[in-house]
């Protein structure tokens, strides 16, 4: 579905990705976790088409992204970015339905999916007409999952969607966007700092260091057979905070 051959990109000579070859199975759920700086966001950029590699290749469903297929295999794929990235002065129901207008759908079949979006993501009513800036930051990672998937692609690409979002608020959005990839079963990337995220999501984890993939695998492969030190060491930085129970925490 997704395939990416020695890619690399560097800025000002420092290289975000570095000779990365990887494959994104159809209608699997991937998560990608690293470090901050390892290439994550960089990686996402690159298939989405927002910025051409400076070496390699990428394959969107066997078509090779260039400068020129990029326009319309960037519509085969939804992306939802950490805030949202909704455009401020439309609304919620503008937002999401703003590429369906582009393609001249009719207002029937725009509320007709709309409609549905509104079931799977379950966010309906007045919200959709408010601005982002009226809406919280749960709401408003909804609205950008509905953008993303109005056209009904086959990929979905988040980056960090629930970064932003308080514990309570990021556990219900994890346990809805987990049956919508189960329902859906689109070929999903899903960006996350958070290794229990990751596991939660995703059967398999791509673990980045330094632009470059240091292990594929289960999440129990990454704790029982590490690759090298990193993988230790992230695995031991992400786990440490969850083997505690609140009661360690408090008096005894
Ligand atoms: N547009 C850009 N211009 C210059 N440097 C960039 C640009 N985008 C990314 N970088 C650099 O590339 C490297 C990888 O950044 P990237 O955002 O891909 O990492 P990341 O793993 O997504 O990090 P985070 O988890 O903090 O978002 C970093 O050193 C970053 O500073």
């Amino acid at each position: 579905m997704i395939r990416l051959d020695e890619v690399s990109k560097s800025y000002g000579g420092a290289l975000a990705v570095d000779r990365v070859t990887l494959t994104f199975e159809a209608g699997r759920t991937t998560a990608l976790i690293g470090s901050s700086g390892s290439g994550k966001s960089t990686l996402l950029s690159l298939i989405v088409g927002l910025e051409p590699p400076d070496a390699g290749t990428i394959e969107i469903e066997s078509h090779l992204l260039s400068q020129k297929s990029a326009p319309h295999l960037r519509r085969l794929m939804g992306y939802v970015i950490q805030d949202g990235g909704l455009f401020p002065h439309l609304t919620a129901r503008r937002n999401i339905e703003l590429m369906a207008r582009e393609d001249g759908w009719s207002a029937e079949r725009r509320a007709a999916r709309l409609d549905e979006l509104c079931r799977l993501t379950r966010l309906c009513g007045v919200a959709l007409d408010r601005y982002p800036a009226e809406l919280s930051g749960g709401q408003r990672q909804r609205v950008s999952l509905m953008r993303a998937l109005m056209l009904d692609p086959d990929i979905l690409l988040m980056d960090e969607p629930l970064g932003a979002l308080d514990p309570l608020i990021r556990a219900d959005l994890q346990d809805d966007l987990a049956a919508i990839f189960e329902r859906l079963r689109k070929t999903v990337v899903i960006v996350t700092h958070d290794l229990s995220e990751a596991a939660f999501f995703a059967e398999r984890i791509v673990l980045m260091n330094h632009g470059r993939i240091v292990q594929t695998g289960r999440f129990a492969d990454l704790v029982e057979r590490p690759a090298d030190a990193f993988v230790t060491r992230f695995v031991r930085a992400s786990t440490r905070r969850l083997t505690a129970t609140p009661s360690d925490a408090g008096p005894s």
